[in-house]
């Protein structure tokens, strides 16, 4: 096998939680974490020259700062694999829109080498590596739906029923970092239980401060919110709504004004490419 053309997931937040703030100004969240059938593709074309290349073009971010050169790039470094990829991404996820998916494209860059490579680095080990790329790559590489503590890191599998979703992708892109910087942000949410979720109530802490930056955020939450209980994922901006079925989906998405950008997905239990990691010993 020389090349692998693999799926990177959208993640929705469930809900998020502030609950503390590091010393080095990283904030300590609870969040449920799940997959959706809806994301990028990305071929990897190993090279036996040791160079790793992206060959798809992402606009605004250079080769050297994309997550799945970086991506590669750890993993070559720390394993001192003589191999080198070529990348190819098929983008379908928004940038700043909180689905996770520089993350996602980073996780699935280091299931697929695994496997290219012949390196076979445990699920355990990986996340520790990825978490340095960003604090949702873990998640994808722990590849199930997942109760997260600390700045995501901490996981624990999450038993969900199947869902289907309908998300909403304003014209907008959010920085993470203003929204966590935001004086207005609350922070100090009681811890939950993860025994009593999805019983007790919850929300996004890191809505009202997106919504008070970014009218856009603050207009599809009202829009989609007509028809059900509407929560924007992550830092922003997309938002999304449980609907009862599919068809219950396609009805909603057909009621939205013309030109909004909306997509339906199921949720997606386990990643397509979990078994490409071992387990640690
Ligand atoms: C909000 C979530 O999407 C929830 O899943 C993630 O925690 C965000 O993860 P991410 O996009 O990978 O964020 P990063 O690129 O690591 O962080 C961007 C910036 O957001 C702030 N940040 C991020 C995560 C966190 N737990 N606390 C923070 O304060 C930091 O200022 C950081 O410099
Ligand atoms: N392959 C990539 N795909 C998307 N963004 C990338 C990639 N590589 C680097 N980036 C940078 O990472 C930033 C965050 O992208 P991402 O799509 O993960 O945001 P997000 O959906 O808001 O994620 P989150 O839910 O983690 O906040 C982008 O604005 C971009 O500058």
């Amino acid at each position: 096998m020389s090349s692998v053309r693999v799926f990177a997931p959208a993640k929705i937040n469930l809900f998020l939680h502030v609950v503390g703030r590091r010393p080095d100004g990283y904030h300590l969240l609870e969040t449920a974490f799940r997959m959706l059938a809806h994301g990028d593709w990305i071929t990897l074309t190993r090279r036996e020259d040791g160079a790793i290349h992206r060959t798809s073009t992402l606009a605004g971010v250079a080769e050297e700062s994309d997550l799945v050169v970086r991506a590669a790039r750890l993993m070559q470094t720390r394993t001192n694999s003589r191999f080198g990829v070529d990348i190819a991404v098929e983008k379908k996820l928004p940038m700043g829109g909180g689905l996770g998916g520089g993350s996602s494209d980073a996780a699935s860059v280091m299931l697929g080498l695994n496997r290219l490579w012949g390196l076979g680095i445990g699920r355990e080990t990986l996340q520790q590596w990825g978490l340095t790329l960003g604090a949702d790559v873990p998640f994808f590489l722990f590849g199930q739906s997942a109760f997260a503590q600390g700045v995501g890191e901490k996981l624990q599998p999450l038993s969900l029923p199947p869902a289907c979703y309908v998300v909403v992708e304003p014209p907008v892109a959010v920085p993470t970092g203003q929204i966590f910087t935001a004086d207005d942000l609350t922070r100090d949410t009681e811890p939950t239980i993860i025994a009593r979720f999805p019983e007790l109530p919850t929300r996004n802490d890191l809505e009202l401060v997106a919504r008070r930056l970014f009218p856009e955020v603050d207009a599809a939450i009202e829009m989609l919110g007509a028809f059900g209980e509407a929560r924007m994922s992550g830092s922003g901006s997309s938002v999304f709504l449980r609907c009862a079925d599919a068809s219950e989906a396609r009805k909603l998405v057909a009621k939205l004004p013309s030109g909004t950008q909306a997509w339906i997905a199921e949720s997606l239990d386990r990643h397509p490419l979990f078994d490409w990691a071992d387990s640690d010993q």
